[in-house]
């Protein structure tokens, strides 16, 4: 007999499996915490049939967060705290998944797969770096050995490498669960996703020319503010925003960036829209000394309306309903602008077609794996057709 490393047999007795406890793990660009969503999984590929069992956030500790502002989204940092983030995150990720588990009452051995994302630290499309020498780059750490370690269950990480390196930017991903698990053969849908960045795809009822992209801002940029000005994580409903007048030359300056005339699919990040770029918006607006309620005005004015812009100048065909996703779902000031400038669209969430609109992307991420682990490449338009994701294992 040769020599056979036995991990091989376990990724085959779990492909082999009629069903897959797969957890997926999200930790995105608002740096709030750690997205955990236990998901059952039939299938794959357009058979995928899928049931959230359990989800929850872990939320980030405060000298966390600011650990990780250290390196997050910056052209200079430190290559030590890289290094030593890289490990520490792995390992903090390790111990929130053993935490969730022992809280819904799972034994980790009950898990086939764990998949991670990992922390953004750096997303550089070439649109972004704009140095010919160099491809599309994107950077996620937290590694995933030290949770494979820690927990004992395989562990599938850093999906976004495989798709820059077919082609893509890396992101966004959402484009494959979408399609997967939104799809409608009678309806023209929108998936839009209010995260730290907002993405949206559209899935239309004949599913010929499906887009899936950034849009621009999402949270960030109103969370920093908050931050700043009112000591709150974020604008709790959008009642800031609520208070304030939009400032409408800095509303336009911010929408004056060529990002937003590039055409679909592109990526962005919080390398771009930064309190850099408000305040030197503000500066060339003379808008520096408006209120901070103003200022959060404009801010989720600037989120809605570049969301606005897209679907109006780029989305073909009549929608018969736009389906929110992500924490900016739940900010009413968003909400409303969009129903408001979009008339005769039909908001909802994702919820209404079984996707738990807070778990949407740890989902994703569950599925992609389940995907590397039994699925084939899927063909979408000219979008990358890979599996992704790298295999950690316990021994
Ligand atoms: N009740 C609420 N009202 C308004 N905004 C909210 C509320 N709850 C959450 N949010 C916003 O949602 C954000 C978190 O969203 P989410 O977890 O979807 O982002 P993310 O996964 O970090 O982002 P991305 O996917 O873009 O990287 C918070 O930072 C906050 O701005
Ligand atoms: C590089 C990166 O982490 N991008 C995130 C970010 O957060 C939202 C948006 O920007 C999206 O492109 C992506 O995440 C989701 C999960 C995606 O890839 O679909």
């Amino acid at each position: 007999m040769p020599a056979f490393n036995t991990n091989l047999s376990r990724l085959f007795t779990i492909a082999q499996k009629p069903e897959r406890l797969i957890i997926g793990l999200m930790s995105g660009t608002s740096l709030d915490g750690l997205d955990i969503a236990l998901c059952r999984f039939t299938g794959h590929g357009f058979n995928t049939r899928f049931t959230l069992l359990e989800f929850i956030t872990l939320p980030y500790e405060e000298t966390f967060r600011q650990e990780i502002k250290q390196v997050f989204a910056r052209q200079q940092a430190s290559l030590e705290k890289v290094c030593l983030l890289n490990a520490q995150i792995g390992r903090l990720h390790a111990s929130l998944v053993l935490q969730a588990l022992n809280q819904w009452g799972y034994q980790p051995q009950q898990i086939d797969a764990i998949a991670s994302h990992g922390q953004t630290i750096y997303h550089a499309p070439q649109r972004l770096h704009s140095q010919a020498d160099y491809p599309n780059a994107t950077l996620q750490i937290g590694d995933a050995d030290h949770l494979a370690v820690q927990t004992g269950i395989i562990t599938i990480s850093d999906f976004r490498q495989k798709h820059i390196a077919a082609g893509g930017e890396g992101a966004p991903l959402a484009l494959y669960g979408d399609v997967l698990l939104g799809s409608h053969p009678a309806e023209n849908r929108i998936l839009l996703n209010i995260g730290g960045i907002a993405n949206l795809t559209y899935l239309p009822a004949d599913a010929r020319n499906i887009i899936c992209t950034d849009l621009g801002p999402g949270n960030t940029l109103i969370d920093a503010a908050c931050q700043t000005y009112f000591n709150q994580p974020y604008d709790d409903g959008g009642r800031i925003a609520f208070s304030g007048q939009v400032h409408q030359s800095l509303l336009n300056k911010l929408l004056s960036h060529p990002f937003f005339q590039q055409p679909a699919p592109k990526t962005t990040g919080p390398e771009l829209f930064s309190q850099a770029y408000v305040e030197q918006a503000q500066q060339k607006v003379n808008a520096t000394n408006i209120s901070p309620q103003d200022l959060v005005s404009a801010l989720s004015a600037f989120t809605a309306e570049a969301i606005v812009r897209f679907i109006r100048n780029h989305i073909p065909a009549p929608i018969h309903r736009l389906l929110l996703s992500g924490g900016g779902a739940k900010n009413e000031f968003i909400q409303h602008y969009l129903q408001q400038h979009l008339p005769g669209i039909a908001l909802d969430n994702t919820d209404s077609i079984g996707i738990d609109a807070d778990a949407k992307e740890a989902i994703l991420f569950a599925l992609l794996a389940n995907e590397a682990l039994v699925g084939e490449p899927i063909t979408i338009g000219s979008n990358p057709a890979v599996l992704m994701g790298k295999f950690s294992f316990p021994a």
